[in-house]
């Protein structure tokens, strides 16, 4: 499972038609100007913090898995995936740490989707992964991989040990469902909630009930030193 997986910049520095031999590879200041035309096409799909895709990208990938749902009888599957008390984390170690904690959490989702879904930072705290070709089912055995390995993240800050946890919400879209992206997304939001609500640290997908979140009593004093005042 640990493996490399795909960045923006695998997609976007796709040919662009040249040849080999082509000008634009081989003349100077083209070449250059090819370059730039690479890395200008990866910002406007890129989040800069974690170097997954933007929200743009997402949905256009979803119009497009939308389409192929439609031709292919096979659904696409969305993961919208929310940092558990993010607030507590950037009001007691500081921005800086809470944007390592957000890179730490990117890494866990390229580590624990495969190479053809499409990961996203939605915004803020909040990521989506879209997931091509998948069922509830599949999704929710994705999900739960990756709510575990956020779970097990450690990061380093002076003496103390940092840990997070996620809230994952599923939602798919099946081939003749009058479903738009936005009300896809709100499907998956709706069982984000549900996650927050009924705890944190756990998976919800319509119908199933959420699963229950596997916290250890270590991992549950853990959190309580994490979240407890600031000592002097
Ligand atoms: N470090 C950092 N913090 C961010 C970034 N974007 C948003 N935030 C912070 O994320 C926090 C989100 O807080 P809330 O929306 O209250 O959510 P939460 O504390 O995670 O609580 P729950 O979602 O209910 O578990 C806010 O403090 C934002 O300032 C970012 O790029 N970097």
């Amino acid at each position: 499972m640990a493996r490399a997986s795909k960045r923006s910049s695998d997609i976007l520095a796709e040919p662009t038609g040249d040849t080999d031999d082509s000008p634009w590879e081989c003349v100077g200041t083209v070449c250059r100007y090819r370059e730039e035309l690479v890395s200008l096409r990866q910002q406007v799909v890129t989040d800069p913090l974690t170097g997954l895709f933007n929200l743009r990208y997402l949905l256009t990938s979803m119009e497009q898995e939308f389409e192929r749902t439609e031709r292919t009888n096979v659904p696409t599957a969305l993961m919208m995936v929310d940092v558990d008390h993010f607030k507590k984390v950037n009001d007691r170690w500081g921005h800086e740490v809470g944007n390592r904690v957000l890179q730490a959490i990117a890494d866990a989702i390229r580590l624990s989707t495969r190479r053809l879904d499409i990961q996203c930072r939605y915004g803020g705290e909040e990521f989506a992964v879209l997931l091509p070709s998948s069922s509830l089912l599949q999704a929710s055995v994705v999900a739960e991989r990756l709510r575990q390995m956020v779970e097990a993240i450690r990061l380093q800050e002076g003496s103390d040990t940092l840990q997070v946890t996620v809230s994952i919400g599923v939602a798919m879209r099946e081939k003749g469902a009058s479903l738009s992206t936005s009300e896809l997304v709100h499907q998956a939001d709706i069982q984000l909630y549900e996650a927050k609500r009924s705890g944190r640290n756990r998976v919800c997908i319509a119908p199933s009930p959420c699963s229950i979140a596997r916290v250890t009593a270590d991992e549950k004093d853990m959190m309580r030193s994490l979240f407890a005042p600031r000592r002097e």
